[in-house]
């Protein structure tokens, strides 16, 4: 059987940070596929920014362990920080240097030879979309330019482990894109974490999310898994004319589980809008259609299944957690253990 471990670029088992007083992370163990992008999710205040720090080897961990692509973080913080290309929140720029002056700086601090670093800064200054701006006072650049080059120089050195915390924060929709995109082609090549409250963005760039709150682990998978796991039952819209008497006999003979959850008032033709829910995945929008028209008595507007965001999961993930903390202790220790990833 192969090694999970093996094939994995990050493995972090069982860490704790504390500060003075506060437990910012809270026995969190994961583990980052090599190639994987994993966004990594959660309310402010949850433990991404510490998390991602003690990664990183800024910051010491209380207790637990972190391996970089099988270096320990604790033992060998040196040679990690070669393995990562970081970038923090708020990434910290130069002000007074130029876009090319700053990265030819970085590579060489990165123990990269002069005749390599040419050819490389062209190629990241392409693929960032920084050509244009290359001689220009990083100071005097908009913000997308700025992410863009701190996105440039954490890939500098081609290092397998990418960690980002909010790479899209402040920028506009088109900014965003061209971040996405640049994210996406490190696929395969590089193991990416990235921290976001933008939750499409994480939702359209990464393979996996980890959602943590209080500094634990709450929820953690693939998107459409977690759909599956948290939200559980399937929804639909209908917009409808007639009696509800009528559309919950024809429900019960579509699906004895498929339940109206919320009814509006009728409109001035009469018309309500019907939210439902169903235990389970399967589409049944094609049998609701044919067996509401078929009934005879109810006319029908619309018919819609709602397509669960990142959103609703992370918002589940969190509520789920919120109700175990406010349980009592004897309580909360026969709760449901959220899985550790
Ligand atoms: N240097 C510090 N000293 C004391 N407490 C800290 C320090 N840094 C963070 N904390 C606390 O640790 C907890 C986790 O903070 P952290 O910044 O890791 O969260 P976050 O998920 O990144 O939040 P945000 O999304 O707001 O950046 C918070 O309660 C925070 O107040």
């Amino acid at each position: 059987m192969s090694d999970p471990e093996a094939a994995s670029a990050i493995v972090v088992e069982n860490l704790v940070k504390s500060y003075a007083g506060v437990t910012a992370v809270n026995n969190i163990s994961f583990n980052v596929a090599k190639g994987e992008i994993l966004g990594f999710l959660g309310p402010n205040g949850a433990g991404k920014s510490t998390t991602m720090r003690v990664l990183t080897g800024f910051l010491p961990a209380t207790s637990g362990n972190v391996e970089i692509c099988g270096t320990s973080v604790a033992a060998e913080t040196g040679a990690v920080k070669r393995l990562i290309g970081y970038m923090p929140e708020n990434n910290p720029l130069p002000e007074d240097m130029r876009v090319v002056e700053y990265l030819y700086y970085r590579g060489r601090l990165k123990e990269m030879g002069r005749k390599q670093l040419g050819p490389r800064i062209d190629e990241l200054l392409e693929l960032c979309d920084l050509k244009r701006v290359r001689h220009r006072i990083i100071g005097k650049l908009s913000k997308g330019f700025r992410q863009r080059i701190g996105i440039a120089e954490a890939i500098l050195a081609e290092p397998p482990v990418i960690i980002m915390d909010e790479p899209t924060i402040g920028l506009d929709p088109h900014q965003i894109l061209i971040v996405r995109d640049l994210i996406a082609r490190l696929r395969g090549r590089m193991t990416v974490i990235i921290s976001s409250h933008i939750l499409p963005e994480i939702e359209m760039t990464c393979d996996r999310v980890l959602i943590i709150n209080q500094g634990r682990v709450v929820a953690a998978g693939e998107p459409a898994a977690l759909k599956r796991e948290l939200l559980g039952r399937a929804r639909y819209q209908l917009e409808l004319a007639g009696e509800s008497a009528d559309l919950a006999a024809v429900l019960a003979a579509v699906d004895p589980t498929l339940e109206i959850t919320t009814e509006s008032t009728p409109d001035a033709d009469g018309f309500r809008t019907f939210d439902l829910s169903v235990d389970h995945e399967s589409d049944c929008s094609e049998q609701l259609l044919i067996a509401i028209t078929r009934q005879g008595n109810l006319r029908l507007r619309a018919l819609s299944r709602a397509q669960p965001t990142l959103e609703d999961v992370f918002l589940a993930a969190t509520r789920r957690s919120w109700d175990v903390v406010d349980r009592k202790p004897n309580e909360r220790n026969s709760a449901a253990k959220y899985p550790s990833a």
